[in-house]
């Protein structure tokens, strides 16, 4: 890979404080995006992807706040701009789908002059909004985009709203764009539409993705390089192939044996032993440890550091690799 990555998260640590006191929900992450690649977060529920993306965007909901690191786009740290500059970069450089486009859509206007009204905001001079609004939606090959362009969200299936939520992210061209779960709550055949879609935009603008996912198999058909996140930390990052063909940290064995094997006569669930800590219980070494079948004292004693164990592989963990294999 050449040239310095879009983004570059270093050192990212996200706090909330609670009535039990302070606890980082992301606890010193450092990921990077090059241009035009798409990195994939995966990990279990409550490990930090959404925290994460949140605060990538400036939007870490209150009581929680970004306590350290740097968020760099093309080398400028996000997290040091005022409100009104970081408000431009959201929806100009970085945009963001979620899981439930109702969520985002406004049930009482229709698609069109949402879609017009993330225009205008982005740029006030704008003209031809309702052309470009109707182009965007072909973009994203909704049929009929003259018509649907006057519908209600609630007119919409499931997966015509997340292309309405794409045409809005893409429509000021941004250079990254963040997936939270975008096909999460769709069925399997408009996911593989919509995973598709994505694809083809990318290799079309050249922008970056970002794919937060708990889905395995949406990670390996889309990402090039993969995070792996644990309670608030990142315990293995890998090219995707490397990732899957060659995973390091016990719990990416894990995640990776709790896809069901299409291969066999069932589906066979490997589930990993154990439930994640408590954030107010996190045990001071790895803290994968208490659920590790190869843990040995010293992963209790200190948090192991994500090291580099072949080109561009690193893992947090201290029996990688070798004792993983015996
Ligand atoms: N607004 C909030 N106030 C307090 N704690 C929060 C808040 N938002 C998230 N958290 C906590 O931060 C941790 C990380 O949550 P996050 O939503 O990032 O997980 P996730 O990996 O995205 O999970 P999911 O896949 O379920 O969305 C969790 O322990 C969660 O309870």
């Amino acid at each position: 890979m050449t040239g310095a990555p879009l983004l570059a998260v270093k050192g990212l640590r996200t706090s909330f404080r609670t009535p039990n006191g302070d606890f980082a929900a992301v606890d010193g992450v450092d990921l990077s995006v090059p241009r035009g690649r798409t990195l994939g977060i995966v990990g279990e529920s409550g490990c930090g992807k959404s925290v994460l993306s949140l605060s990538v965007m400036g939007l870490v909901p209150r009581p929680g706040r970004v306590a350290a690191g740097q968020v760099l786009l093309e080398g400028q740290d996000l997290l040091t701009l005022p409100p009104a500059a970081m408000r431009h970069i959201r929806g100009g450089e970085v945009a963001m789908i979620f899981q439930e486009p109702m969520t985002s859509l406004n049930p009482v206007h229709p698609i069109g002059a949402q879609i017009t009204e993330a225009m205008r905001a982005h740029d006030p001079g704008a003209t031809d909004l309702r052309a470009r609004a109707i182009a965007a939606l072909a973009r994203v090959r909704i049929p009929a985009p003259e018509r649907r362009f006057d519908e209600y969200p609630h007119q919409l299936s499931g997966g015509m709203r997340q292309r309405v939520m794409i045409a809005m992210a893409l429509a000021c061209a941004p250079k990254l764009l963040i997936a939270d779960e975008p096909t999460t709550a769709l069925d399997v055949t408009v996911q593989a539409q919509i995973l598709d879609l994505l694809r083809d935009l990318q290799a079309e603008t050249g922008m970056s993705i970002i794919l937060i996912t708990h889905d395995l198999g949406v990670v390996a058909e889309m990402a090039d390089e993969v995070a792996v996140m644990y309670a608030g930390r990142v315990v293995e990052r890998a090219a995707a192939r490397d990732l899957f063909e060659d995973p390091q940290h016990p719990y990416t064995l894990g995640l990776l044996g709790s896809v069901p094997r299409l291969d066999e006569d069932r589906p066979r669930l490997l589930a990993i032993e154990g439930t994640v800590p408590p954030p107010f219980a996190l045990p001071p070494g790895c803290r994968f440890a208490p659920r590790c079948p190869f843990a040995v004292a010293a992963c209790e004693a200190a948090p192991p550091p994500l090291r580099e164990i072949s080109p561009g592989h690193h893992v947090a963990c201290l029996r990688a690799p070798v004792e993983l294999a015996a």
